[in-house]
């Protein structure tokens, strides 16, 4: 990576409209899978193309949420140098297929992700879970904590809402792991959308509640997810804590390796994604804040979430194809 690289400006305006076509090409990709209950085809397809396209970006770009540690990703990895290395030096952080499963069955919610920012904008999670909460934009910092019970933070963000608990939906990952924070928040009189996968969406979908539903999310995930979802709140606006959860020494071990020192932190929003990021999502199997992608004879259709946290700009971009394009 030439030194100069990071010197140029991240422009993010002009590379925003790239970062897009990264996540309609991955889409596009598994667009053919959607439905045939082959997860790992489906995540290779959307990798290959994800890659492919990232690298004709112009940017010396730098994977630091990937696919995982370079011995066990063969591609896009932590650390992989991607883009043509003529542009400014960027951190990337991606999935190209948040949701494997909930594209293998055709289930809601399935999206390629990615979010892009000058280096050391975003943390480098490892890849253990994280316990995270979130919530839309309006309220006060702080109005919900993850040192709260389930119970008192559904009561804390109905009483900034000015509302009763059981006006409140919460988005929960459907684990034995959330048993008993379910019971919990059920007990409040509080709604719970419980989702097989995809947090990601999970977390973004508290950010657009008016046409969501959902107020608020809590519970387990990964945490690379986490960082993702932090990019993409940082965009649309919102909070959202997160706290590494660790199972064993050797998970310690690699944040300890990804330069995390204090394993109990709790990291707000703005410490997981601390300077300004481009952030693009493509649905790929439909739900509540992006269409799936349509697949008609002769043609392909995408819809790309693209949105820039500088500005605050959210932008619903639809991509329509030739499929001989894709598929001759
Ligand atoms: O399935 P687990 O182990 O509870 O992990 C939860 C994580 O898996 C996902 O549901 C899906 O991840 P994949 O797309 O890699 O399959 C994430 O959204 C979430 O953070």
């Amino acid at each position: 990576m030439s030194a100069s690289a990071s010197q140029i400006d991240f422009d993010d305006r002009m590379l925003s409209l790239g970062l897009a076509r990264v996540a309609e090409q991955a889409a596009l990709a598994s667009a053919s899978l959607v439905g045939r209950g082959d997860e790992k085809a489906a995540d290779q397809a959307a990798v290959n193309a994800m890659r492919e396209q990232l690298n004709k970006l112009d940017i010396a770009g730098v994977v630091v949420i990937g696919e995982g540690e370079r011995d066990e990703a063969p591609m896009l990895y932590i650390g992989e140098e991607v883009g043509t290395g003529n542009g400014p030096g960027v951190d990337i952080a991606l999935d190209p297929l948040e949701g494997t499963t909930l594209t293998a069955k055709d289930m809601p919610n399935a999206l390629t992700v990615i979010a892009m920012g000058p280096r050391g904008s975003m943390l480098h999670a490892p890849d253990t879970y994280m316990d995270k909460l979130a919530i839309g934009p309006g309220f006060e910092p702080g109005v919900v904590s993850l040192d709260m019970s389930p119970r008192e933070r559904v009561e804390a963000l109905a009483k900034a809402k000015g509302c009763a608990p059981s006006d409140i939906t919460v988005c929960i990952l459907e684990r034995p792991r959330h048993e008993a924070m379910i019971a919990e928040v059920r007990e409040t009189g509080a709604a719970i959308r419980l989702i097989t996968d995809g947090d990601v969406a999970g977390v973004m979908h508290c950010a657009e509640s008016e046409i969501t539903g959902i107020d608020m999310y809590m519970g387990s995930g990964g945490a690379p997810e986490g960082v993702l979802a932090a990019a993409a709140l940082k965009c649309m606006g919102g909070q959202i804590f997160g706290r590494l959860l660790f199972r064993n020494d050797d998970e310690r071990g690699r944040a300890a390796k990804a330069g995390i020192t204090d394993f109990d932190r709790v990291y707000s929003r703005d410490e997981m994604v601390t300077a300004d990021v481009i952030f693009a999502a493509t649905g790929v199997t439909g739900g509540s804040l992006l269409p799936a992608i349509k697949r008609q004879p002769g043609w392909v259709e995408t819809t790309t979430l693209l949105m820039r946290s500088k500005t605050g700009s959210v932008r619903r971009m639809s991509y329509r194809t030739p499929l001989s394009s894709h598929e001759a």
